[in-house]
């Protein structure tokens, strides 16, 4: 097992969302897990008036994400928690000389023997991170040594390539590119990881991986919800932005990228970035209007009940072009994938929250069976990121009998029947990474920026393009049915059930 060092973890932003709903969850599950280290403190730091003990309750005791957690815990243990949580208000502005801040963390270093080693989490809004580094480079906060310094930085990593480009310079300025930790959360996730376990320690996936035998590649993220409270922001960011961008690219880059030389953050690292600089960038409004499709989704009624169009939710502009939905088309021009078309999309207001990736496999090169019934272009690995995580690998089997029949079957393996039952959530794997210094799971500044360089044409395109098409979709059905012609030649998308056992089997080139 890894070492994990003594130190604080500095949350900036802690009055907000995220920490209540995501950080809290994952470092009191760390606690119970009995993995956090031994002298360990959190010093939440925002402008909100807040005590130590307000913090607490916010965070913890009253907290409805902590609820379900705490209900059978005995109150003892819970405060054993809760007393490792401290609060800094840092007066009016996060741009300040921080020396409140300063005093606070060398009281507690020197109290809770953490020995200087700290994590700076940015859970603020982004325009603000530049500044807190500069802030915290300014007060000497950075400097290793007297122990080790590490940012966490949350998504969104920059709105454009531009601006990712100008935040990681900026980190740059004030902290080493080691030292930084670009979160997605998706990286976090065991089933993301079990692609590179899948394809890297069996011999029989990584022979077949490639355009001799792969037809194509469909990947879908769904999500039931639309953009609950969160409308403002979604708003300015869009399907695009808010998931291709990063998590589904980062999906993608594991699919695609070659055998890293070991298991080492560098190693992986490196395979991630050479893969996100293959795929094609689309450069021509021709081939982004053939290769793009964009929508948002309209009232409608789910299962009985009125859902709000897209541009009738809160913080939306009723004239909105910010798309729910995004499908995208695209070749990566490497040696291992030469012209095997790649189908990606993402969008709220699905009919089921669901991720997953399909390797559809290509029909033999000489059909036996021809009046068989299957058309064995149905061989496809499904790898089932959420929920229900598992994967199902169809092939054809021949149906007991006279003559040559043949049925489809699946062999399937589901995590839940895994001996070990706990699977760590992403935001604990990835917040005890960073308190261990593994990288791996977090994105280098040269794979965000490539992972830019691929959608900002897109997204330039629709905000400027001629004649770009907006669809709408009725909220609670597979998007809008035009996306269909992105992928003309196989008829219409794979559209997966609620879960991989009920797994409908159906696509159009069955
Ligand atoms: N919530 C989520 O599920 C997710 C969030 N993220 C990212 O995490 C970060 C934090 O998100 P979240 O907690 O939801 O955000 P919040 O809007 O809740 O903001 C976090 C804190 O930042 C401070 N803040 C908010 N707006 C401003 C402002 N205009 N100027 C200065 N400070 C401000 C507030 O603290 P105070 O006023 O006390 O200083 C607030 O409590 C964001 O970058 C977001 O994109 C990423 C993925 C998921
Ligand atoms: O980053 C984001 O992810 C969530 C979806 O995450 P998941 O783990 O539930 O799949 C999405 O709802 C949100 O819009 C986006 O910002």
């Amino acid at each position: 097992m890894k070492k994990t060092d003594n130190q604080i973890l500095v949350i900036f932003g802690a009055s907000g969302d995220l920490t209540a709903r995501k950080l809290m969850p994952a470092l009191f599950n760390l606690y119970v897990a009995r993995q956090l280290p031994e002298n360990f403190v959190v010093l939440g730091a925002s402008r909100s008036d807040l005590t130590d003990e307000a913090f607490r309750d916010k965070v913890v005791y009253n907290s409805p994400y902590l609820k379900e957690k705490i209900e059978d815990l005995k109150e003892n243990y819970i405060r054993g928690f809760a007393d490792k949580l401290f609060y800094e208000d840092l007066g009016g502005a996060y741009d300040t000389d921080y020396q409140g801040l300063r005093t606070r963390i060398e009281t507690l270093k020197k109290e809770y023997k953490t020995s200087g080693n700290i994590i700076y989490y940015l859970s603020t809004p982004p325009t603000l991170y530049e500044t807190i580094a500069q802030r915290l480079a300014d007060a000497g906060m950075s400097t290793q040594n007297n122990g080790w310094k590490r940012l966490i930085v949350e998504k969104p990593f920059g709105y454009s390539l531009e601006t990712a480009r100008k935040l990681n310079a900026g980190l740059h300025k004030f902290f080493t590119e080691p030292q930084i930790y670009r979160i997605d959360h998706y990286l976090g996730k065991e089933t993301v990881q079990n692609l590179l376990v899948t394809r890297f320690s069996n011999s029989i996936f990584e022979p077949l991986w490639n355009r001799n035998y792969i037809h194509h590649v469909e990947i879908t993220n769904a999500e039931s919800v639309g953009v609950e409270k969160r409308g403002g922001y979604y708003d300015k960011s869009g399907a695009l932005r808010d998931m291709f961008q990063n998590h589904l690219l980062q999906i993608v880059s594991l699919v695609v990228m070659e055998p890293p030389i070991g298991d080492q953050p560098e190693e992986i690292r490196n395979e991630k970035v050479k893969a996100l600089k293959s795929l094609r960038i689309m450069s021509d409004e021709k081939t982004l209007w053939d290769n793009t499709i964009r929508a948002q989704y309209v009232a409608s009624e789910v299962k009985g009940e009125k859902v709000k169009g897209y541009r009738e939710e809160d913080g939306v502009d009723a004239n909105s072009t910010t798309e729910t939905y995004a499908a995208i088309k695209f070749f990566v021009d490497n040696w291992r994938w030469e012209g095997v078309p790649f189908y990606v999309r993402t969008a709220k207001r699905m009919p089921t929250k669901v991720t997953e990736v399909v390797i559809h496999f290509k029909t033999p090169h000489h059909q036996i069976f021809k009046d068989s019934g299957v058309n064995s272009k149905d061989n496809k690995l499904i790898i089932r990121i959420q929920p229900d995580e598992g994967i199902l690998m169809k092939f054809g089997v021949k149906v007991p009998g006279q003559g040559f029949k043949v049925e489809r079957a699946n062999l399937d393996f589901y995590y839940s029947s895994l001996a070990q039952t706990y699977v760590m959530e992403a935001y604990e794997r990835l917040l005890l990474d960073a308190m261990q210094g593994d990288a791996t799971l977090y994105a280098r500044a040269d794979e965000v920026e490539a992972a830019w360089e691929f959608v900002d044409p897109i997204l330039n395109y629709w905000k400027n393009g001629k004649d770009v098409r907006m669809y709408g979709y009725a909220a609670g059905v597979w998007g809008p049915e035009n996306a269909d012609e992105l992928i003309d030649d196989l008829g219409s998308w794979r559209n997966p059930g609620e879960s991989l056992a009920e797994d409908p089997g159906y696509c159009v080139i069955c």
